[in-house]
């Protein structure tokens, strides 16, 4: 039985402004579900209709087998981690965490032990009879999510909880959250963050929430190698997925399409039939996936305009023909920056090259795709 089982969910807000529908979603019991979307698009909104801190306006939600929509926050099993901390400034880390313990009734030993235990889970043993004025940003979300470990939820719900603290603080406190997920692998989290690399990380499901519906759900990995639509190309992976115009000359097992940016032609892996052949598609390549070519097939050739090197890598930028198309990039290894003002042709092997019609990949043109009509960015 999924823990969490969201069914036909909608919310509309004052009667007629549509935030979302149609979401359906079976999260078990142990995932950590992840969801991304652009700004707006209402992962907030989701995650607060699981907690109960909004109505659900359509649909069902159940928890653990029972439909909860009508069923209080504090009726529902779940806790959840907010991005603020919302900790008691004048009570020590020991009471913040004691403190639903003691509302509760539970007895001094029970809540000793509990304390203790989530303490020791989250590295703040040494920090239980500070304030939380004296404590770092990290130190005060791990207390704000032992207050969660303690009352042993059924599930959790973290809104943007690394979102306030700063690079290297969030990188840490991203890692021992993946660490404490390790320590409770039953335990059921969702997630909402604007880090691509929080939602690479951590999840073991991603929902990519755009336009009001679920444009796909998938593992990481999943998403990044085969996204079914434009819109979940360009929005998992950075710098943004390469797309170029072009006509596919070529069908069968695999798939030519010649492009229209830098005139190249190029194989790809996905499948396509007789009745293909002239179709207009959309090509996409990673720049991570773009290789440096003098021979043979290409996908793009053009001006360098400018360089980024990073040290590892180099962003090479092209000049583009078309005035509203976005700049190509190439990620290439190493230090290229001698590169600039030159003509470079890019390829990339026929694994790595997407394809998409009127928006859908190729590899999922018969299943049901939302579009989203919104540009993610
Ligand atoms: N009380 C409200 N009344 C009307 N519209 C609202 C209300 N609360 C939120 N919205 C709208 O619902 C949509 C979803 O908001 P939500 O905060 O869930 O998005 P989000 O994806 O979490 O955004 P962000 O990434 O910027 O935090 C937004 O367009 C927002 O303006």
């Amino acid at each position: 039985m999924a823990e969490l089982k969201l069914t036909d969910v909608e919310k509309t807000y004052g009667g007629t402004v549509q935030v979302l529908r149609d979401i359906n979603l079976e999260i078990e019991q142990g995932e950590l579900v992840v969801f991304v979307g652009p700004s707006g698009c209402g992962k907030s909104t989701l995650l607060r209709m699981i907690a109960g801190l909004e109505k659900i306006t359509g649909g069902t939600l159940e928890i653990d087998g029972q439909v909860v929509n009508d069923v209080p926050p504090s009726e529902r099993g779940i806790a959840m981690v907010f991005q603020s901390y919302a900790l008691y400034p004048h009570m020590t880390v020991r009471d913040n965490m004691a403190f639903a313990l003691k509302i509760a009734g539970d007895d001094k030993a029970t809540i000793n032990a509990k304390v203790q235990a989530a303490a020791e889970k989250l590295q703040l043993e040494n920090f239980l009879d500070r304030l939380p004025k004296a404590l770092s940003g990290g130190q005060r979300q791990r207390v704000a999510i032992g207050r969660s470990i303690v009352r042993d939820p059924k599930v959790y719900l973290f809104d943007e909880p690394l979102s306030n603290l700063d690079a290297s603080l969030r990188v840490a406190t991203r890692i021992q959250i993946a660490q404490l997920k390790e320590e409770m692998p039953d335990s059921t989290m969702v997630y909402v963050t604007h880090d691509q690399v929080e939602a690479m990380t951590l999840a073991s499901r991603i929902v990519v929430l755009a336009g009001g519906g679920v444009a796909q759900v998938g593992a990481p990995l999943d998403l990044y190698e085969r996204p079914n639509s434009t819109f979940v190309a360009k929005f998992i992976g950075s710098p943004a997925m390469n797309l170029l115009g072009g006509t596919i000359v070529g069908t069968g097992a695999v798939t030519t399409v010649k492009t229209h940016e830098g005139g190249g032609t190029i194989t790809s892996d996905y499948p396509s039939t007789e009745a293909d052949m002239g179709a207009e598609v959309e090509v996409g390549i990673r720049p991570e996936d773009m290789e440096e070519t003098a021979t043979g097939d290409f996908a793009f050739e053009g001006k360098v305009a400018i360089t980024e090197a990073l040290g590892e890598v180099t962003l090479l930028y092209f000049d583009t023909d078309a005035p509203d198309q976005e700049p190509i990039i190439g990620k290439l290894p190493g230090i290229h920056k001698d590169l600039r003002g030159s003509n470079v042709r890019l390829t990339a092997a026929a694994d790595k090259v997407h394809l998409f019609k009127d928006g859908i990949s190729l590899l999922y043109r018969d299943q049901k795709v939302f579009l989203p009509g919104v540009q993610p960015h």
